[in-house]
């Protein structure tokens, strides 16, 4: 099967009956691993003024940029090309630069001894006005519409809409603003924007900037296809935690970013993750299609 002729990523609607969204959700989940989210209720102001603080904050100077460098606790600044996701296939590093923000945790608080737990480092007010609080905004929203599909998550898996959510009590959550720059990718060359990986979580919930660039890999045959931007959709996908979780019936798709060039790219992938002493471990209950897994084969590092 030419790449071309793969049947599209599918489209779950919050707004539609919750039988027929978890239909929908286990095809995408079971298929594709992939599927677009409408009528998530995510105010479009919100998101507006979230990319509009990320242009802001990357158009700073490098210096100032680096004032918040990553910590130890993966939560800050990542320049251009200090990320390589896909180490193998590339020659360079990724050209993207990025920001992590996790769920505040109080520094003392038992919870704060945790690797990858702590405060977030902020910018300064005064150099991007705005910023914490649009970017705290977002962070809530989106981390409420994660447990608004972890409820049909379990549904569509057959575990209740109740299964999940006790397991994200104290959830691991990050924000990854990324900048792309307007370098154009070369794959045969090993330049990406951000190279083949999957995801390590369990779900990730990414909204772009409308810049096309996003391609998935649900089979080394088939090779990489385009998943076009959809006006006012979120993009989602299984990571490798639920896929383990679900036996592979719920398939952690290779993706990666391939951008046309001349114009730059701005994204907010958010991934969403149980809490930290939560045991993944395949379900009993939950059995995987034959095959489920075969399009993982090799390529790319978890993220
Ligand atoms: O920037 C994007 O559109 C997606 C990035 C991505 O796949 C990731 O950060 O894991
Ligand atoms: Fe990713």
């Amino acid at each position: 099967m030419a790449a071309g002729d793969c049947p599209a990523v599918p489209i779950v609607s919050l707004a539609a009956p919750e039988e027929e969204a978890t239909k929908v959700l286990r095809e995408a989940c079971t298929k594709h691993g992939f599927f677009y989210l409408v009528n998530h209720g995510i105010p479009e102001e919100l998101i507006a003024s979230t990319f509009a603080a990320q242009r802001a904050f990357f158009s700073l100077p490098l210096e100032s940029k680096l004032r918040i460098a990553a910590d130890d606790n993966n939560r800050g600044y990542t320049p251009f090309e200090e990320e390589t996701l896909d180490p193998e296939g590339s020659k360079r590093g990724d050209t993207h630069e990025g920001l992590y923000f996790g769920r505040h945790v109080e520094p003392g608080s038992p919870e704060a001894a945790l690797p990858l737990h702590g405060p977030n480092q902020w910018p300064a007010e005064e150099l991007v006005p705005g910023y914490r609080q649009a970017t705290e905004a977002y962070l809530e929203a989106v981390a409420a519409l994660g447990f608004r599909l972890l409820c049909l998550l379990g549904l569509s898996l057959g575990l209740g809409a109740d299964y999940f959510a006790p397991l994200f009590a104290r959830p691991m959550v990050f924000l990854r603003p990324l900048h792309y720059s307007a370098e154009k990718s070369d794959p045969a060359q090993g330049l990406f924007a951000a190279g083949g990986h999957t995801d390590y979580g369990m779900l990730t919930i990414l909204k772009t900037d409308g810049t096309p660039g996003l391609q998935i890999c649900t089979d080394p045959l088939e090779g990489w296809r385009d998943v076009p931007p959809i006006e006012g959709a979120f993009n989602i996908n299984i990571g490798d935690m639920l896929s383990r979780w679900t036996n592979g019936a719920y398939r952690s798709t290779l993706h990666r970013i391939v951008t046309a060039g001349g114009v730059e790219r701005y994204s907010l992938p958010f991934f969403f993750e149980p809490s930290f002493d939560t045991v993944v471990d395949a379900l009993p209950q939950v059995t995987a299609d034959p095959g489920a897994e075969q399009g993982r084969a090799g390529q790319g590092q978890g993220r």
